[in-house]
C-alpha cells in the first residue's frame, strides 16, 4: 500500500510565527550580554574589595553606622560615660540585635561599650587602627572582644565597639570604688589568673602579640568580676628574622645568662632570641599604619638598655643612694648610674615630643591631647610605608605637617635630681605648715599621719591632689608625675575644660613612650627595640603586686620617713622578701586570705620583676605556677631572707638618728 505522504505545511508568513520563537534569539543575546556585564562587575568589585578587606585569616570587624552608634549612646550623653582614656571617651550603649528570622523586626538588644577616639591626634588614629587590627585577630575569653567600628568622615570620628564590661577597669574597682567583691582573696587570685591567661594567650599566638601596656586600668571586669585584657592600642606583633628593623638585644650579644630549661633565675647559657621589631602589619597586609619609624631607636638607644629598675624606681633609688652614699643595687652602682642617666635622658627626649593641641572631638568634653609612642618620623621610611586607609581618610602628609608646625617648649625636667629635691622641699614645707596648723588646733599627730590607715591617701584626698596637680600642670610640662599615685598623667587624659577627673582614675599611658611609667619594664627605656614578651611579664609582675597590696606602685604621701621606704611597692616587696616577711605586703582589707597562695603570688611577682628579661618566667610558666601544675622556683638569691649583701644597707631613718 503506497504510503500516504502528507504535504509539508507551507511556511508561515513572518507575522504568523509564534511570538516565542521570534523573541528567543534577541532575548538570549540580551541576557548573555547582561550576564557578562554582571560577571564583569562582580569580578571588578571583588578585585577592588579584595584590596580593601582584611586577609583571609582575619575576620573583618563589623562596620557600624555612625548614626546607629550615636542613637545608641543617646548622642554620646555624659550620663552614659563609662570612662575616659588618653585618646577618647567610652560610653555605654544598647544596640538592637536583628532577629535572624525576621531580619526587619528587632527582638533583642545587646549592651556594648563605644569608644570615641580622638581623630585630631595622630596617636589616637594609630591606636584606632591598632585596635582594629587586633580586633580581627584576638579571640579569647580573657581578652575583651572588639565587636566593630565606625569611621565617619563627616563627623571626623572614629568609634570602636567593644563588649561591655559592667564592672569597669581593675584600677577603679580596686583602688577607687574599693568593690567589696575584691576583698575576697579568692576573687583577687582568680583575677590574677585570668590576666595571666589573657597574656599567655596573646604571647602564644603565632607570631606572638605583645600587649605593651599591661596595667590595672587596661584590665576590665565583667559582671562576675572575671578579668579580661583590654586596650591593644600599643600592642604589636613580634616577628623574628625579618630584616626590616633589626634591633639587637643585649642577650644577642651573649651578655645574659639564660637557663635553657627554665627561663627564670637559671645560669645555663643559651643563645638568645634575636628580636626584630616589626609591626606585623606588613605581614598581614592590613594596611594599618603602625609605622616602623615608631619603633626605630635613636642612635643613643642602641646603647645598652638599663638594667636598673623602672623610672620611678630609679628616682627613688637615686634619692636613697645619694642620701646614704651607697647603692642598694647589687649589679654595680656606677653602671647603674649610667643606665639611670640614660633612662632619664631618654624620658626627657621623649617628653619633648609632645604634640600640639589639635581639634579634638567635642563629644563628652574631651580635651586636647598629646601623643604617645611616636618616634621621630623618618621620611624615607615614611615613603615606603604601606597604608590602606579603607575606613577613614587619613591625610598622608598630616604627620609631617604636624611635626613641622610643632612648637617645642622645653619641658619641665621633672626627672632630674633638682626637681626631686624641689618636690621634697615643697613636701616638707607643706608638712610643717600642716603640723603647725594641727598644733594650733590642739590636735595630736607629730608626723601628719595617724598610723597605718593614713598611709594610703584616701580617694577624696587624692582627687584634691590630682586637681591641684592638674592646675599646676597647665603651667609646666604636660607630662608630669602624679606623685600621689606614682603614675604619669598625660595632659590629655584630663578634661581641661571642665576640670573633670577621668573616671578611669586618670592614669594614662606615658606620653611618647610605649607603656606606662611604673609598669614599663626597665629594658623598655624607649621604642620597641627591647620590647618582648618579657616586658609584658614585668608589667604583669607590677600589676600582681598592686592587686595583692591593694595600692599603687608608687605612693609618696605626707608620711614619716620610715613610710618613705614603702613608697615604692617593688622596693618594699623586695625588702620584705629579704626579711622573709612577704605576707606583710598583702592588703589588710583582704578577707579569707590563703597565705600559701598569697606567698606564691608575691614570689611570682618578684620573679617577673627581675631586671634581666631572660630570667623572668614566661607567661605559660606563670600560669602553670598559679594553677599548681608547676612548682614555683625559689626566689632568686638576692631576695632570699639572708641576702649576700655587698652594701650594708642603713635605712634613712637610722642614718638620721645616728
Ligand atoms: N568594654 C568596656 N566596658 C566597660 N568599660 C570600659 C570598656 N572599655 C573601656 N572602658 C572604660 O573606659 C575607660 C577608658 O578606657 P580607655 O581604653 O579609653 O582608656 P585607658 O586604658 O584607661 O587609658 P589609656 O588609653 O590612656 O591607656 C576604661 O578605663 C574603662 O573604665
Amino acid at each position: 500500500m503506497p504510503s500516504r505522504q502528507f504535504p509539508s505545511p507551507p511556511p508561515l508568513p513572518p507575522h504568523n510565527r509564534p511570538l516565542q520563537s521570534t523573541l528567543l534569539p534577541p532575548l538570549g543575546a540580551a541576557s548573555a550580554a547582561a550576564f557578562s556585564f554582571l560577571l564583569f562587575f562582580v569580578l571588578c568589585f571583588r578585585k577592588i574589595s579584595r584590596k580593601r578587606t582584611v586577609p583571609s585569616d582575619a575576620k573583618p570587624p563589623h562596620r557600624f553606622s555612625y548614626s546607629a552608634l550615636r542613637r545608641a549612646t543617646d548622642s554620646f550623653s555624659a550620663s552614659l560615660l563609662l570612662g575616659q582614656g588618653g585618646f577618647g571617651s567610652v560610653y555605654r550603649a544598647t544596640l538592637p540585635l536583628p532577629d535572624p528570622k525576621q531580619s526587619r523586626r528587632r527582638s533583642s538588644s545587646v549592651d556594648v561599650a563605644v569608644k570615641v577616639m580622638d581623630s585630631g591626634s595622630l596617636q589616637g588614629e594609630r591606636e584606632f587602627q591598632n585596635e582594629l587590627f587586633f580586633a580581627a585577630k584576638l579571640r579569647s575569653p580573657y581578652v575583651v572582644t572588639a565587636l566593630g567600628f565606625s569611621a565617619d568622615r563627616k563627623h571626623r570620628t572614629m568609634l570602636l565597639v567593644y563588649e561591655l564590661m559592667p564592672n569597669g577597669n581593675l584600677q577603679n574597682a580596686l583602688l577607687h570604688r574599693k568593690c567589696p567583691e575584691l576583698r575576697e582573696w579568692r576573687k583577687r587570685f582568680s583575677i590574677a589568673l585570668d590576666i595571666a591567661r589573657g597574656i599567655e594567650y596573646i604571647h602564644g599566638l603565632d607570631p606572638p602579640v605583645i600587649h605593651g601596656d599591661v596595667k590595672p586600668s587596661n584590665v576590665l571586669l565583667d559582671q562576675s568580676f572575671s578579668a579580661k585584657i583590654a586596650d591593644f592600642g600599643l600592642a604589636w606583633v613580634k616577628e623574628e628574622n625579618l630584616d626590616e628593623i633589626k634591633v639587637e638585644t643585649p642577650e644577642k650579644k651573649g651578655e645574659v645568662m639564660v637557663d635553657s630549661n627554665s627561663n627564670y633565675g637559671g645560669s645555663v647559657l643559651e643563645e638568645s632570641e634575636s628580636l626584630t621589631a616589626t609591626t606585623g602589619f606588613e605581614e598581614f597586609s592590613l594596611g594599618v599604619d603602625q609605622s616602623p619609624e615608631s619603633f626605630l631607636r635613636s642612635p643613643e638607644m642602641s646603647a645598652e638598655p638599663p638594667v636598673g629598675a623602672s623610672p620611678e624606681e630609679n628616682l627613688i633609688e637615686r634619692k636613697e643612694s645619694d642620701d646614704e652614699g651607697k647603692h642598694l643595687n647589687d649589679e654595680g652602682a656606677v653602671e647603674n648610674a649610667v643606665v639611670k642617666d640614660y633612662v632619664m635622658d631618654w624620658i626627657g627626649t621623649e617628653v619633648k615630643k609632645e604634640r600640639p593641641k589639635r581639634d579634638w572631638i567635642g563629644i563628652g568634653g574631651s580635651s586636647s591631647g598629646g601623643d604617645r609612642g611616636i618616634a621621630k618620623v623618618d621620611k624615607k621610611k615614611k615613603n615606603s610605608r604601606k597604608r590602606l586607609d579603607w575606613w577613614v581618610s587619613l591625610d598622608d602628609d598630616k604627620e609631617d605637617r604636624i611635626i613641622k608646625k610643632e612648637k617645642r617648649r622645653p619641658p619641665r625636667e621633672w626627672w632630674k635630681e633638682e626637681y626631686c629635691e624641689e618636690l621634697e622641699k615643697k613636701r616638707k614645707k607643706k608638712n610643717k605648715k600642716q603640723k603647725n596648723k594641727r598644733e594650733e588646733m590642739g590636735m595630736n599627730g607629730d608626723d601628719g599621719t595617724n598610723g597605718e590607715e593614713d598611709w594610703w591617701p584616701r580617694d577624696d584626698e587624692m582627687y584634691r591632689e590630682r586637681k591641684k596637680n592638674k592646675r599646676s600642670k597647665s603651667r609646666s610640662s604636660k607630662g608630669s608625675i602624679d606623685w600621689f599615685s606614682g603614675e604619669l598623667f598625660r595632659g590629655n587624659s584630663h578634661d581641661s575644660m571642665s576640670g573633670k577627673i577621668p573616671m578611669s582614675g586618670g592614669v594614662s599611658s606615658t606620653p611618647s613612650m610605649r607603656g606606662t611609667v611604673c609598669y614599663v619594664a626597665p629594658e623598655c627605656g624607649g621604642g620597641a627595640g627591647s620590647l618582648s614578651e618579657k616586658s609584658d611579664v614585668y608589667s604583669f609582675g607590677v600589676l600582681l603586686l598592686v592587686l595583692i597590696a591593694g595600692r599603687r606602685p608608687l605612693q609618696v604621701t605626707n608620711s614619716p620617713v620610715s613610710e618613705f621606704q614603702r613608697a615604692n611597692l617593688i622596693h618594699w616587696a623586695r625588702n620584705l622578701a629579704r626579711r622573709g616577711k612577704l605576707l606583710d605586703l598583702v592588703d589588710q582589707s583582704v578577707e579569707s586570705l590563703d597565705k600559701e597562695q598569697a606567698e606564691l603570688c608575691i614570689t611570682i611577682a618578684l620573679l617577673c620583676l627581675q631586671k634581666s628579661p631572660a630570667r623572668r618566667p614566661s607567661m605559660k610558666e606563670i600560669v602553670g605556677m598559679l594553677t599548681g601544675e608547676t612548682e614555683a622556683p625559689p626566689l632568686p638569691s638576692e631576695f632570699s631572707p639572708s641576702p649576700p649583701s655587698r652594701f650594708p644597707h642603713k635605712p634613712r631613718s637610722q642614718k638620721r638618728l645616728a
